[in-house]
């Protein structure tokens, strides 16, 4: 039987300090003084005490482009940003349009053991947007899978978006869609706005987006299915999410970290480490996003950690691939954007980083009270931390952060996975 002893942190921010006592894997006990012999101590001193942080929306490159990121690598980026528990996107090589691919990822995962990773299932084969991938046989798979998208390209034809949320209604899953209507993009390169056109570069509208989510919202409804949108990065999105939750559409959305801090204004520099997908939009885009999130239109956070190549990234812009890493700096941005300005209190960080996207995704035992009785899968935030952010001292293999030489406020001090620290001082734990 092992203990851990948690003392002094704060849980939610609120309230004084408690100890929390861990007895395998779940909070035995919660005061404000606990003695147990022979326990190990965790200071946690001036710590606040989350929830673990759940990420619908990761990009771990495995298999397939293993030189930029792997289950493992990613996995330690992930413990050390606070998470337990995150969703792997299915745009791998091979594609995880089979019982094989999430298996692989699934087993993957609990050999490294650092935070559940979940597979999310392509919702066509090959993510070509023609033919349903075989949604019932992963769905059924030791990977369980839930969470279906075919991130990295819409799923642009009406008629197969809605047999794919038929099907996941039947299974009790959804469908992440990454809203870009395809023939208003041909050639886009960045937000279709003033920058862009100063610059030259094609531009990928703010109604390529819309125009998705108003018809998958409206097609969701109909079908009484659930929806998830992927990365909202416009107002407007934020303003037909909010009309589509009024009349009771079963839809939910996360937004980036990146698309809450930073705008546009970033593509003078002509860094490719900018170029993401949808684009960095405009600074009142941004601001409505933060207003969306606080509002609870925008339900969670989610980091789109998408992992690239120094050769992918480090070249003209129109080849560069697009994508930033996130899974590390997610909690400090959040902070920067939505608790330093009074947006959100730390039990909104609980909600958008962990009991949200936990419901969404449908996992029983992530984004839980921190109460007894509940598993012990926490992170350990300190609030008054500052850190410097250098991509090659990143866990991932990749270093393609847009935040590069900022200085950011949170640190997690450590992560633990049902009662096992999976971080701690900066140090992922294999
Ligand atoms: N966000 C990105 O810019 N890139 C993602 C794909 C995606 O999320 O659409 C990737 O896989 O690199
Ligand atoms: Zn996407
Ligand atoms: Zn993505």
């Amino acid at each position: 039987m092992s203990t851990l002893l948690i003392r002094g942190a704060r849980p939610y921010g609120e309230g004084g300090p408690v100890d929390i006592l861990v007895r395998d894997g779940v909070i035995a006990e919660v005061a404000g003084r606990v003695d147990a012999d022979g326990a190990e101590v965790l200071d946690a001193g001036g710590l606040v005490a989350l929830p673990g942080f759940v990420d619908l929306h990761t990009h771990l490159r495995e298999p397939g482009r293993e030189d930029t990121e792997t289950i493992e690598t990613g996995s330690r980026a992930a413990a050390l940003g606070g998470y337990t528990a995150v969703f792997a996107m299915a745009n791998t090589d091979p594609v995880a349009d089979n019982a094989v691919v999430v298996e692989h990822v699934w087993r993957r995962g609990r050999e490294v053991g650092l935070v559940d990773v979940h597979p999310v299932g392509a919702v066509t084969v090959g993510l070509r947007g023609e033919r349903l991938a075989e949604l019932g046989t992963m769905a059924r798979s030791a990977a369980g899978v839930r969470v279906f998208s075919d991130d990295g390209h819409c799923v642009a034809d009406p008629l197969v978006m809605r047999r794919a949320l038929e099907y996941t209604k039947a299974l009790d899953a959804v469908v992440a869609q990454h809203a870009e209507e395809p023939r208003l993009t041909v050639g886009a390169q960045a937000h279709e706005g003033e920058a862009a056109a100063r610059l030259g570069l094609a531009g990928w509208p703010a109604v390529a987006e819309e125009s998705i989510v108003a018809r998958d919202c409206l097609l969701a409804r109909h079908v009484g299915a659930r929806l998830h949108v992927c990365h909202v990065s416009t107002e407007g999105t934020a303003d037909v999410l909010r009309w589509a939750k009024a009349r009771g559409t079963r839809v939910s959305a996360e937004v980036t970290p990146h698309h809450l801090l930073l705008d546009d204004s970033r593509l003078s520099g002509y860094d490719p480490v900018n170029k993401v997908n949808p684009p960095l939009r405009t600074g009142s885009d941004a601001a409505a996003l933060r207003a969306a999130l606080a509002e609870g239109v925008v339900d969670c956070v989610a980091t789109d950690h998408a992992p690239h190549a120094a050769q992918d990234k480090d070249c003209e812009w129109s080849a560069a691939r697009p994508g930033m890493l996130g899974l590390q700096t997610a909690l400090p941005i959040v902070v920067r954007t939505m608790v330093e300005p009074g947006l959100l209190d730390w039990r909104g960080v609980a909600r958008v980083m962990s009991e949200r996207p936990a419901e969404i995704a449908g996992l029983p035992d992530q984004g839980r009270p921190i109460a007894v009785g509940e598993p012990a899968t926490l992170a350990l935030v300190d609030p008054a931390g500052r850190w410097t952010v250098r991509g090659a001292d990143l866990a991932s293999i990749a270093a393609n952060t847009p935040y590069e030489g900022m200085e950011l406020p949170g640190t997690v001090v450590a992560t633990l996975l049902r009662g096992t620290p999976t971080a701690r001082d900066g140090k992922a734990a294999s």
